[in-house]
């Protein structure tokens, strides 16, 4: 008997035992001398060329087709199915013949496939879909790699003197009931025992190259004897395992079928980080929670949860991805970059969205509520409403300098009362450190729109109410408030426009203990509090801008001393030089005080630089007049004074002024809390601090305190400001009042006032039509001259009025 393979290569055909060499192809033939005469081929071999040979041979081969012979008859496997089933020709194993390496008979009803050893070079056997039950004619086919024995009657796993090398098993679809050792299989990489009768999984031991295993569809109640092994592909789907377990040593995992298992919790999976793929579907994944064994698997993109109860969640897919960013598939369908940015939007939106969101629920309800004139809050370009937010991580000790500062400056500041639903501390008393209302009582004040902004902080809510904000003006004062960074950003939504000064305890252990020291947070809450001030950090780092100015909480005292400078700087309000000549800029130093024992303001109010800002008016007003109007130097009033700013802008810089501190901060852009602690622009003690921010110079028209330190001259800035003897007399003389020094504009003062009293003369009374006599009539309380919101200060600066101006000084 002919072995299937060896021929010299002829140009005519030559034919050794069942198999023609022609023309470098081999043809297998059959032994049935009806299907193709040798003879006529050998005859005929000179006559008739080689084209017509081969055709002949196929015609042969065609004929035999449609005969109807029967293969392997009594499924017993013949030379005749075999030949049919041979392919891919190629060198046998030690090279010296050419052979087919492949054969593949399905379906045969073969259940004995003997004949199959005269075929020793064959290395990929397929015979799927017949009876077999017995493989041991297989141990002679020493150079078989691949094996598809599937959909056969095999009961026993690989029971035949394994090949050396064989690599790939198709088992599938039998009747194993039992993984016998397969030790000696040394090489065998890829083993599929899908569709069996198996209930535990063994004798993979020393299969240290198997890297994938397929055992779907069995009766394996337990995921074990799988350890150390290389298994990249692991497939026990439809089988009857309750738990993840005995993965732990298969550190090569990137895809895992458990699909139609009885899973409840992704335990046990973690720890894979080469994993790629896991199919649950139909399991038990009941509790979203479960997530956060997989959430961490940085190589995760597909997953496949469905048909578990998890499905049911509100919301499902996308706590999913936001729990699994890096998912490209979950549970079979594509996952779009949209849904990822919703499920932020969902379950983490940042703090711009919170704040827009917020902003734009206040905005439709208030919208639903009768309209109202906010006259003490009106907006107005020239000057905002004066309003001081201290913002910063719970526990900054915020409130507490808000309170302070409230104390102290009562004649400036009002406390603006946020409402919240949070517990009362015995501390505490309600309508002043917050109103603490009911959530009903919130949610209802919330529908009617009374809100500017809300947040919900550790489960309680927190809100500022327009009401809050009018009372205080109301009253001509400015407003402080404290509240949260979303807060922050959703005021910036609205049309006010504070100043904003970060309070951050930037000593991690000061801010812990005084969390801790409060009593009132959980474990849960102090750690979500200091993982905030993080927060708050890198939002100002990143913002550059965001925060007018950043005072270190650490030690509130210092904080405070630092913040009421702030204030006294930006209020203008001098500061006592101690006996020595330094300034104390600590708690100790006071206000200047009047003879009246009222706080001596300077020129500076809590306010936006009004369209003509204080130092562009003020020089101005030192130059001779002119009395040119808009109209006849052909600008409108915004250009007019856009444009004076300019001019005095320029002509600071040519003669060298830089303005104090205060202006920088309010005029200057970026205004920007220091990006750093060392940055820090603060109004710390001394010069250390100072240097950080522009040296401070005397501006040209100030004449006295040649020896001032920087402070100092900040301070005597606002002094010489108020010098023009302004300090004393009263409201209108500190104002209006003409002194010898330069006269210098308030902010306290109408720019357009400015400008009238400039062209009607300082000292005279006001002309009737002039500007005093258009603007509504307000009513100074006493001793509150030009304080910032009060009614001295133009906050409302009339509408009308500035349509019958008739000039604007020219210089
Ligand atoms: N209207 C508001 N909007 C946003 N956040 C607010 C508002 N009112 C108060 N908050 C903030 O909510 C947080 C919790 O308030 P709570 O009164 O418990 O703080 P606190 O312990 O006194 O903190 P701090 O010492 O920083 O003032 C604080 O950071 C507070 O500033």
């Amino acid at each position: 008997m002919a072995e299937n393979g060896a021929y010299a290569e002829h140009s005519s055909p030559v034919i050794e035992g069942n198999v023609v060499h022609v023309g470098g192809e081999t043809h297998v033939l059959n032994y049935d001398a009806n299907i193709l005469s040798l003879d006529n081929v050998i005859d005929n071999s000179d006559v008739i060329d080689r084209e017509e040979i081969i055709d002949e041979i196929d015609d042969a081969d065609d004929e035999v087709d449609e005969e109807d012979v029967e293969l392997s008859p009594g499924g017993i496997l013949d030379e005749e199915t075999v030949g049919r089933g041979l392919s891919n020709l190629g060198r046998s194993a030690d090279g010296s013949m050419q052979v087919y390496l492949h054969v593949t008979v399905p379906g045969f009803s073969l259940n004995d496939i003997s004949m199959i050893k005269m075929f020793v070079h064959l290395q990929k056997v397929e015979l799927p879909y017949n009876e077999i039950t017995d493989l041991s004619p297989l141990s002679h086919l020493k150079y078989m790699l691949v094996l598809d024995v599937s959909h056969n009657k095999i009961s026993r796993l690989l029971d035949f003197e394994p090949p050396k090398n064989l690599k790939e098993v198709d088992l599938s679809y039998n009747e194993i009931t039992e993984m016998s050792d397969l030790s000696q299989h040394h090489y065998l990489m890829k083993l599929n025992l899908d569709h069996n009768q198996i209930s535990e999984i063994s004798g993979l031991k020393n299969c240290q190259r198997l890297h994938t295993l397929q055992l779907a569809h069995n009766k394996i109640a337990k995921i074990q004897g799988l350890d150390h092994l290389p298994i990249k592909h692991l497939d026990l789907c439809h089988n009857q395992i309750k738990r993840i377990e005995n993965l732990e040593t298969l550190k090569k995992l990137l895809r895992v079928n458990f699909a139609g298992n009885n899973i409840r919790s992704l335990k046990g999976i973690q720890e894979h980080d080469l994993l790629e793929s896991i199919d649950l579907e139909d399991n038990e994944v009941i509790d979203i929670s479960e997530i956060k064994y997989i959430q961490d698997l940085e190589m995760l993109r597909v997953l496949n949860l469905l048909r578990n109860p998890i499905q049911e969640l509100p919301d499902y897919r996308l706590s999913i991805l936001y729990r699994i960013q890096r998912l490209n598939e979950l549970d079979r369908h594509r996952v779009e970059a949209e849904e990822k940015v919703a499920s932020v939007n969902m379950f983490n939106p940042p703090l711009e969205v919170i704040a827009a969101r917020d902003h734009i629920m206040h905005v439709v309800y208030s919208f639903l509520q009768l309209s109202r004139v906010l006259d003490s809050t009106l907006p107005s370009i020239e000057t905002p409403y004066p309003m001081l937010v201290l913002v910063g991580p719970q526990g900054s000790g915020k409130k507490d300098l808000a309170m302070k500062l409230v104390d102290e400056f009562s004649d400036y500041f009002g406390y603006a009362i946020s409402h919240t639903t949070r517990k009362m501390q015995p501390e505490e008393t309600d309508g002043i450190d917050y109103h603490f209302v009911t959530l009903e009582k919130f949610e209802m004040d919330i529908k009617m729109g009374q809100f500017i902004q809300t947040y919900q902080y550790h489960g309680d809510w927190y809100g500022l109410q327009m009401e809050s904000i009018e009372s205080v003006a109301r009253e001509g004062l400015a407003c402080v408030v404290h509240m949260e960074l979303e807060g922050v950003l959703t005021v910036k939504n609205t049309y006010f426009e504070p100043r904003y000064v970060l309070i951050m305890p930037l000593g991690h252990d000061s801010h812990e203990k005084r969390l801790r020291d409060k009593g009132n947070y959980t474990e849960g809450q102090i750690e979500h509090t200091l993982s905030r001030a993080d927060l708050y950090a890198g939002y100002n780092q990143d913002h550059p801008g965001f925060f007018d100015m950043m005072i270190d909480s650490d030690d509130i005292q210092v904080a405070y001393k630092r913040l009421r400078r702030l204030v006294m700087d930006y209020l203008g309000i001098s500061i006592n030089r101690s006996p020595a000549g330094s300034i104390d800029g600590d708690v100790e130093t006071h206000a200047e005080t009047d003879v009246h024992g009222t706080t001596q303001l300077g020129t500076r109010t809590w306010s936006k630089p009004s369209i003509a800002d204080s130092a562009g008016m003020s020089q101005a007003y030192t130059r001779t007049k002119n009395t040119q109007s808009p109209v006849q130097s052909g600008r409108g009033l915004l250009e007019e004074a856009s444009w004076r700013r300019r001019h005095s802008a320029a002509r600071d810089a040519v003669s060298g002024y830089i303005p104090p501190l205060f202006e920088q901060i309010v005029t200057q852009y970026p205004k920007t809390a220091p990006q750093t602690v060392e940055g820090q622009m603060g109004l710390g003690d001394g010069e250390v601090s100072r240097s950080y921010s522009a040296p401070v110079q005397k501006p040209p028209h100030a004449e006295s305190d040649e020896d001032s330190s920087s402070d100092e001259r900040s301070d005597s800035m606002l002094s010489v400001a108020s010098a023009g003897d302004m300090g004393g007399g009263s409201p209108e003389g500190s104002v209006h009042g003409g002194g010898k020094g330069p006269q210098l504009p308030t902010e306290t003062m109408n720019p357009l006032e400015f400008m009238e009293e400039e062209k009607g003369g300082k000292s005279q009374a006001s002309q009737p039509g002039d500007l005093h006599e258009a603007r509504p009539p307000s009513a100074p309380r006493p001793g509150s001259r030009g304080r910032p919101g009060s009614d001295r200060h133009k906050v409302l600066p009339p509408i009308s009025p500035i349509q019958k101006v008739d000039y604007i000084p020219e210089y």
